[in-house]
């Protein structure tokens, strides 16, 4: 049987202080992510996105609710909890790589289990299993500024993978990207979810990224307004993703 890695109850993140312009940017939300799901976070520019990203990846507290990760619940953790938790828990890939630029690919990916303490004997087997599931084995020696945008990208996913965490978090990865690249690093993160077991959450507004999720949950103004889930082929799904986002700009322009 499948268990959560993510069990949002009931978050709200409010932003601004009491007696001043107050702004709900996440009302009621719950959701469960079970372990190896490929989910995706959809919905209109200032619907809540990133803050539940934020609140969910432990970057943001939410204001009431309950969040947990892999069993634990992160929202009465202090924040040198949260840092170590974060380490070693959670994977984040970004639309703008943040790689370090004077360390090399080999040394961006063994980043995290550096930080961790382990030792460089240690970590070389790991960085270059790792690599070798993303294809940039070749790359290792490399330094950021001379490889592609794809491999720089593949090589934040294998910095985000590298320490085993309960889940990777990703803010729309394929935003830098060209189409041909978007596709590759998408159909990656695909085979890690289908024969690795790792778990994601997307965020994106890229329907044709979210189609290679299983589910994906639509936000509006703070709430969930629907989820699917893939049933038939890619391009089904696809199809589905932009019935809802057209019914979700209908909804806005009324
Ligand atoms: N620090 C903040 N202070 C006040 N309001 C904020 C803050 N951060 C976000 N908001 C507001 O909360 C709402 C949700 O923002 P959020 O960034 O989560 O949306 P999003 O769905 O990720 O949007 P986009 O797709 O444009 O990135 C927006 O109206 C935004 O203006």
């Amino acid at each position: 049987m499948t268990k959560p890695v993510v069990n949002v109850t009931n978050a709200q993140k409010v932003f601004g202080k009491k007696s001043e312009n107050q702004f709900k940017a996440l009302d009621n939300v719950s959701f469960a992510i079970e372990e190896g799901e490929f989910v995706g976070i959809m919905g209109p520019s200032g619907a809540g996105k990133t803050t539940l990203l934020n609140v969910v990846s432990t970057l943001d507290k939410a204001t009431s609710g309950k969040i947990e990760i892999a069993g634990q619940d992160i929202t009465d953790m202090k924040q040198n909890e949260l840092a170590d938790f974060r380490s070693e828990q959670l994977g984040f890939i970004f639309q703008d790589f943040n790689l370090l630029e004077n360390l090399t690919v080999y040394e961006n990916i063994a980043l995290p289990l550096s930080l961790q303490g382990f030792s460089s004997r240690k970590i070389k087997p790991l960085v270059i299993q790792v690599a070798e599931k993303l294809g940039i084995k070749s790359v290792l020696q490399k330094y950021p500024v001379t490889i592609s945008g794809g491999q720089k990208q593949r090589a934040a996913a294998a910095r985000a993978l590298v320490h085993e965490p309960a889940i990777i978090l990703a803010d729309e990865p394929t935003g830098a990207l060209d189409s041909k690249n978007a596709h590759s690093l998408m159909k990656t993160m695909e085979h890690l979810n289908q024969f690795h077991d790792v778990s994601i959450m997307l965020v994106t507004h890229d329907p044709l990224s979210a189609s290679y999720c299983e589910r994906i949950l639509f936000i509006q103004d703070g709430n969930l307004y629907k989820e699917i889930k893939k049933t038939g082929d890619q391009q089904h799904f696809h199809q589905q993703i932009l019935n809802v986002l057209a019914e979700l700009t209908s909804i806005q322009s009324l």
